[in-house]
C-alpha cells in the first residue's frame, strides 16, 4: 500500500514559427513579426504543460484527448484544452503539486511576459502562483530554433494522492 502516491510527468512540444499568426504563449499574446503554426492556437508551453499532466496521470497525450483531426479544435484556446486535462487529471483521483517549464525561443525576449504566463496556468489548474514556474532560454541561435523557425516546450509536473489504499 502507498498511502501518499506521487507521480511524475514530462512533456514536449515544438511548433513552426510563420508569419501571420499570432504568437501564444502560455496564454499571453506576445508582439512579434511571427506566429506559431497549428491546428489550434499553438500554445507549445500549454501544450508541453498538458502532456506532462497527462503522463503523470498515466492518461496518453494530448492528441488522443484532444486529437488535431477534430475540426472541434480547429483554433482552440490552449487555454481550454489545459483547463479540460487539469479536470481530467482530478477525476483521476490526483491533486496537481507543482508544475515548471522551460520556453526555447531565440526570439523575441519572453522574461517581461513570464509573470503573465505563470499567472494564466496557476489559475487554468487551480494551483497557486508559487507551484508554476516558467523558464526561457535562447537556443544559442543553434539549429531550427536558433534561426527562429520554431520555438520549443518542455514541462513536467508532479501529482499526489492522499489515499488510504491504492491498485498496488
Ligand atoms: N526568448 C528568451 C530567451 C531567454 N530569455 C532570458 O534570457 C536568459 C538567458 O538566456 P540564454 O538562452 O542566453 O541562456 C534566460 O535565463 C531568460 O531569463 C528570455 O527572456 N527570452
Ligand atoms: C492541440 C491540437 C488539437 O487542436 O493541435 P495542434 O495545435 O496542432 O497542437 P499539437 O501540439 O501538434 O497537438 C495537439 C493537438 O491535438
Amino acid at each position: 500500500m502507498i498511502p501518499f502516491d506521487v507521480r511524475v510527468g514530462q512533456g514536449y512540444d515544438v511548433h513552426a514559427l510563420v508569419a501571420g499568426r499570432p504568437l501564444i504563449l502560455g496564454g499571453v499574446t506576445i508582439p512579434h513579426d511571427k506566429g506559431l503554426l497549428g491546428h489550434s492556437d499553438a500554445d507549445a508551453l500549454l501544450h508541453a504543460l498538458t502532456d506532462a499532466l497527462f503522463g503523470a496521470a498515466g492518461l496518453g497525450d494530448i492528441g488522443r484527448h484532444f486529437p488535431d483531426t477534430d475540426p472541434a479544435f480547429a483554433g482552440a484556446d490552449s487555454r481550454v484544452l489545459l483547463r479540460e486535462a487539469a479536470a481530467r487529471v482530478r477525476a483521476a483521483g490526483y491533486a496537481i503539486g507543482n508544475v515548471d517549464a522551460t520556453v526555447i525561443a531565440q526570439a523575441p525576449k519572453l522574461a517581461p511576459h513570464v509573470n503573465g504566463m505563470v499567472e494564466n496556468i496557476a489559475q487554468d489548474l487551480g494551483i497557486a502562483v508559487e507551484r508554476v514556474n516558467v523558464k526561457a532560454k535562447t537556443n544559442e541561435k543553434l539549429g531550427y530554433l536558433g534561426r527562429q523557425e520554431a520555438i520549443e516546450a518542455q514541462a513536467v509536473a508532479l501529482l499526489l494522492r492522499c489515499e488510504g489504499e491504492s491498485k498496488d
